[in-house]
């Protein structure tokens, strides 16, 4: 049995991940960690008996505790709790599924106790990339691609030279609303953000696909994981998200990874490489290829994809800076404070007036978030 913790185990990524552990019957959850949800989180105790687990808030660990007291687990709280969740000695594999920058430190820490990274939470590596990969060489772990291009390029890298990759193709659906102008853009309801065209995700990163952050956030983190430039990272859209990503190499041969949307497959391929497990069901109506269409993503509508190559080239903190100010516009929009266009301005401005640092050490990036917030509640 192998042994895994889930950062994040009551959300969409966390519940799959679950849903593949049940499914498979090999694999022993040893500790789970969760925001609010404390009704599902005690379902995810009482069917996987962790030996530990961690909520957010103080209030909501002490209502747990009495929900659980018939049962031998132990509930902890606050960053602690997320770092002893991330280090739980017994654990093999972190899938870290919590949304959000606040990953960065426990992922740390699981990667210094000697955990493999199955990494779904994209922020860690693009707020912090240029820790984390020179620390998983160190700690001897891999960091294994669960975000579903990244899976895919990964599964079309396995056993190439990597000094052979030329070019990625990084896919993107577009988003709901695709083909949309700013004019259409400004008043668009939180309700038309969240509908996305092919997948069933958590709320910021559905807003993060509509407003094209997410492609930005996802070119940095394959960056980070494949060692290549974002100059050497083509942004695709292809509407109907059945390709995943494609790696173009030296001799111009293209490689993709095709299926239609099912994030169980890129969690399953992070959890047992190098070993594919058998998935049941159909993940390709190879007949349906010819609604395969290639666009231009629309960086004049959707600036948010065009700040995160700048963010990008600023490089240090600059991303810390993007993907801090995103963070916090989402949820200001998911709140219905601010206007959809509001979410690529508040980044551009906070941007514009950041001060870059090289090579940010953990403490100056979670300084760095917190002067964005200050600066996004001061002016918005
Ligand atoms: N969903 C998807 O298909 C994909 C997601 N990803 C990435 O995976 C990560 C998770 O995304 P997704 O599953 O959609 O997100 P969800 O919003 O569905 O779930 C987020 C999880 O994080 C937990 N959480 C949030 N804040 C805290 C906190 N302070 N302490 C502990 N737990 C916390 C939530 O707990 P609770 O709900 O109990 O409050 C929940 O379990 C993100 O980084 C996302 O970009 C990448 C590719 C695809
Ligand atoms: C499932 C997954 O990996 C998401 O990141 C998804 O790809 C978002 O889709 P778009 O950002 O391409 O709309
Ligand atoms: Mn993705």
């Amino acid at each position: 049995m192998k042994k895994i913790a889930i950062l994040g185990s009551t959300g969409s990524i966390g519940t799959q991940t679950l849903e593949v552990a049940r499914e498979n019957g090999d694999l022993q959850i040893t500790a789970l960690a969760a925001g609010n949800n404390i009704e599902l989180l005690e379902k995810q105790i009482r069917e996987f008996h962790p030996g530990l687990v961690a909520v957010w808030k103080e209030e909501k660990a002490k209502e747990l505790k009495d929900r659980v007291k018939d049962l031998d687990v132990k509930v902890v709280c606050g960053m602690d709790g997320l770092l002893e969740v991330a280090t739980e000695p017994s654990s093999e594999i972190l899938v870290t599924a919590i949304v959000g920058m606040i990953g960065i430190r426990p992922t740390i820490a699981a990667m210094k106790a000697g955990k493999d990274i199955a990494l779904a939470n994209k922020e860690t590596l693009v707020t912090a990339g240029h820790i984390i990969i020179p620390l998983a060489k160190e700690c001897n772990v891999q960091i294994l691609p669960v975000d579903s291009e990244h899976s895919a390029i990964f599964q079309c890298l396995n056993g190439e030279h990597r000094s052979q990759l030329k070019k990625i193709l990084l896919t993107a659906s577009g988003g709901p609303f695709r083909g949309k102008k700013k004019e259409e853009l400004k008043h668009v309801q939180v309700e038309d953000a969240l509908k996305h065209p092919n997948w069933s995700m958590g709320r910021k990163i559905t807003i993060d696909s509509a407003t094209l952050v997410n492609k930005g956030l996802e070119m940095m983190e394959a960056r980070w994981l494949f060692g290549v430039e974002p100059k050497d990272i083509q942004i695709v859209v292809q509407p109907k998200s059945i390709i995943h990503s494609m790696v173009e190499f030296v001799d111009g041969a293209v490689i993709a990874q095709l299926g239609t949307p099912d994030m169980k497959l890129p969690i399953q391929y992070a959890l047992y490489y190098p070993d594919r497990k058998y998935l049941p069901g159909d993940r390709l109506d190879f007949w349906s290829l010819n609604q395969i269409t290639f666009e231009k993503p629309d960086m004049e509508n959707f600036p948010g994809l065009k700040l995160a190559f700048d963010a990008a080239a600023a490089g240090g903190s600059m991303p810390t800076v993007y993907n801090a100010a995103n963070e916090r516009a989402v949820a200001k929009f998911l709140d219905r404070k601010i206007g959809f266009l509001d979410i690529p301005e508040i980044i551009s401005e906070c941007m514009a007036a950041h001060k870059v640092v090289e090579a940010p050490t953990v403490e100056q990036i979670l300084q760095t978030e917190a002067a964005t917030y200050d600066m996004i509640e001061s002016r918005w």
